[in-house]
């Protein structure tokens, strides 16, 4: 077996988003690997192009759009579920020019998010939407045990009204399991009213019991038990903090992970910092969406997206200060 026969292809995919928030897919065709499943249009690397070139390249020619708008790569990830392995190199396009038609023949489609799930997509699909999904900011409450109430929860609530908070985890490591659920069912209340879905810790039993929308569990946890049997939709997201984790992790089914510590934090001391390169070594293409954790905010979500991140997960830096 040579090296050459498992290097990933590297293939450019564009997810083009209509106003109304549909997605366009392509049907692939009689010949082609994976015929009469449905995919999002792109394709093959021709040389050493740069892959933005290779996208608008191959949307140019599928598709007969131009002059789409590359701003932020939405996930790369490396997966083995086709005939060979492939290296994935997402963008998500709110703007282009002309009209989408199948320009080879193939048929095309507008697809509702909810809908998509009626049409047979390619294997490995399920990342790209999981990404699609996912906010660029996941919030992590601070302890309340640790807080004064009234306080807390005053700033929870400002922290919900912002339009950016869409996804929230309930973080108390110092309440016992039943005041953690009373916790957790009064924030999911709340939560749901301003649309935001809330993960929590601990138990499926106590998750459906608060009627939250999954939970967050350390990656060692996943690897005993196994994934638990979430509601459809349900998210399972996991704590790492090596490569190793992000391949179990990927490898079990979790639906994203977070990687920490970017940097030192107070609410971390002692944990090893893996800066920048440590960070982009260990997410590596792991076939899930990736927060960046520890010590960040606002400001580095270019930094974090640049690097193969879905966005950052802070606790601090998203929680609003008092005014
Ligand atoms: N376009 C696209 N390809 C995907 C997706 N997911 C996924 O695993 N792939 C895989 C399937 C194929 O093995 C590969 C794309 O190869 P392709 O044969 O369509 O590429 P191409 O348009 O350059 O093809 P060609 O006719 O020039 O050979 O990537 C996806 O969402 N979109």
């Amino acid at each position: 077996m040579t090296s050459d026969k498992q290097a990933p292809l590297d293939i450019a995919v564009g997810i083009l988003v209509d106003d109304a928030g549909r997605v366009l897919i392509a049907r692939r065709r009689a010949g082609t690997p994976g015929a009469g499943l449905w995919e999002f249009p792109g394709g093959k690397r021709e040389g050493d192009e740069p892959m933005r070139d290779c996208l608008a390249r191959e949307l140019a020619e599928e598709i007969g759009v131009s002059d789409c708008r590359l701003d932020t790569p939405l996930i790369r990830f490396t997966h083995t579920k086709g005939e060979r392995p492939v290296r994935l190199h997402v963008w998500r396009i709110d703007h282009w020019q002309g009209e989408p038609r199948g320009l080879e023949g193939q048929e095309l489609a507008w697809a509702e998010r909810d809908s998509l799930a009626d049409y047979t997509l390619l294997p490995a699909t399920d990342v790209i939407l999981c990404a699609l999904d996912l906010p660029s900011r996941y919030a992590i409450t601070p302890a309340l045990s640790a807080a004064e109430p009234h306080r807390w929860w005053a700033r929870l609530e400002r922290l919900l009204e912002q339009p950016h908070t869409r996804l929230l985890r309930l973080r108390d490591q110092g309440l016992d399991d039943a005041a953690y659920q009373a916790l957790a069912a009064q924030v999911v209340e709340a939560a749901h009213q301003h649309d935001v879905a809330v993960l929590v810790d601990r138990s499926l039993s106590l998750c459906r019991a608060v009627g939250a929308d999954g939970l967050h569990w350390p990656v060692a946890r996943l690897l005993e038990t196994g994934r638990p049997q979430l509601e459809p939709g349900g998210l399972l997201a996991v704590s790492a903090h090596t490569r190793s984790d992000l391949a179990a992790a990927a490898e079990r089914g979790a639906d994203f992970a977070v990687l920490s510590p970017v940097a030192a934090t107070p609410t971390h001391p002692g944990a090893q910092a893996l800066g920048w390169d440590g960070w982009v070594a260990a997410r590596a293409d792991h076939a899930l969406p990736v927060y960046a954790l520890g010590g960040l905010g606002e400001a580095d979500l270019t930094t974090a997206h640049r690097h193969n991140a879905q966005g950052v997960a802070a606790i601090r830096a998203f929680w609003p200060g008092e005014h």
